[in-house]
């Protein structure tokens, strides 16, 4: 099954024409974020989207990832194979710039819980023993397995947030800025595990910040926005003989990255001949291979269970607030016990049954509410991140979480 699980698994992706607007507001016109650009990022490659602040980096990633719903001209796809978009979602994990993660599970229970969600009771406990233990070691977790995720080191939740969509072997990772908050050491460490991942058979696709020099050389290929248009794709190696042959010398000693960025906010303009005359191979690719693990496979019950256990772990660590949310709405029903004792059987007191019954159901309500305004922030971005990787559906998500909540509210 692992064999299965590892071998070829990559298909490249990519693009004709995109373009994206958005409206500003009523009679404020429209703004064009992406222009009409062309490119390829092929498969099993470590791929950088670079480009200065606000050129559309985040952009033509959320599009190709799916992320961004929002109405684009032009064409994606998968090489080879024609696929809708909701195909190609299917084949991709997206993670976010912030971790957002359960904290108050260790970094094995975060695992063995994707692992669980993605899986489903397909596979065994060996057989998904062995999967977390291998991306645990890819990642290079093994030191910090049994810590709570809440107190790992940036660099540590970074590669525990790419590990746990490894699980069930996506073809294509899209990272929004995965290396900002890191130090330089803990950031060339985790592009050197992206990396790796692309000799097993993987897609990566980044945006990334002002990379370093030794990070920009570990890239395949990039793709540098100019404010919504390409200023340069292809391999970083090609890039200083291309800006050379437009005029421009990097300096001795100066990071090639920061100079065709720093280029490119200046609005220079550069040819770049052999990428435009390669734009007509873009379909002789192979169909890549779809025979891999589908999570839509595992069923809502399945997914339930898990999910319960999970939302019963984090009640059980979450002493303090468990226990204050049970002591409030114990002592809530004792007061309106005391204060409208008995005020059912005597009919003289009508307006005091009115009273109860608002107090009552002010009371039923009170928690479910305190649900949605303490949980539901906090819990947000987790939510769409799991939901969007396609972890569980939000049925399941929020009859476990009403479920969670009614021995407090029946207290
Ligand atoms: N929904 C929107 N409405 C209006 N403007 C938008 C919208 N989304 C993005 N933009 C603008 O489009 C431009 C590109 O945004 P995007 O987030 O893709 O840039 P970026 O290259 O990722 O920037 P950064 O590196 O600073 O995150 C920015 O100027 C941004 O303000």
């Amino acid at each position: 099954m692992n064999e299965q699980r590892s071998c070829g698994l990559s298909s490249g992706v990519e693009f004709k024409n995109l373009a994206y607007k958005v409206q500003l507001g009523y009679k404020k016109g429209y703004k064009e974020i992406l222009k009409s650009i062309n490119g390829r990022f092929p498969s099993n490659k470590l791929i950088g989207i670079l480009g200065g602040s606000g050129s559309g980096k985040s952009t033509l990633l959320n599009l190709l990832s799916g992320y961004e719903e929002g109405k684009y001209s032009g064409t994606i796809r998968t090489y080879g194979v024609d696929e809708d978009l909701k195909q190609y979602r299917k084949k991709s994990v997206y993670i976010m710039q912030d971790n957002y993660l359960q904290d108050l599970l260790t970094l094995r229970e975060n695992m063995e819980i994707a692992a669980d969600l993605k899986l489903g009771d397909r596979f065994g406990c060996y057989a998904k023993k062995a999967i977390i233990d291998k991306v645990i070691s890819v990642m290079g977790l093994k030191d910090a397995i049994d810590t709570k995720t809440g107190i790992l080191s940036g660099g540590e939740k970074k590669r525990l947030s790419v590990g746990l969509e490894l699980i069930n072997e996506p073809s294509i990772l899209f990272l929004d800025e995965p290396t900002t908050g890191l130090d330089s050491s803990a950031c060339t460490q985790f592009m050197e595990h992206l990396k790796e991942l692309t000799v097993e058979g993987k897609t990566i696709i980044c945006t990334i910040h002002q990379p370093s020099a030794t990070v920009f050389n570990l890239f395949d290929e990039i793709y540098i926005l100019q404010d919504g248009s390409c200023f340069y794709r292809g391999k970083p190696e090609d890039l200083l003989p291309c800006l050379e042959n437009n005029g421009w010398t990097c300096p001795l000693f100066h990071n090639p990255a920061d100079f065709a960025i720093e280029l490119s906010i200046n609005n220079v303009n550069i040819v770049q001949e052999s990428v435009w005359e390669c734009e007509e191979e873009v379909t002789k690719d192979e169909p890549c291979n779809t025979n891999k693990v589908d999570i839509s496979d595992v069923s809502e019950y399945y997914s339930f269970k898990v999910l319960m256990k999970r939302e019963f772990l984090k009640c059980i660590r979450n002493k303090t607030l468990t226990y204050l949310r049970l002591i409030t709405s114990v002592m809530n029903s004792l007061t309106l016990s005391v204060i409208f004792w008995k005020v059912g059987s005597d009919a003289s007191k009508m307006l005091f049954n009115y009273n109860f019954i608002m107090g009552f159901l002010l009371h039923l309500m009170t928690p479910s509410l305190m649900l949605t305004i303490l949980t539901y922030p906090n819990e947000k971005l987790t939510l769409f991140r799991e939901h969007f990787n396609r972890w569980f559906s939000l049925k399941v998500y929020y009859l476990v979480l009403t479920l969670i909540e009614l021995p407090i509210a029946v207290s």
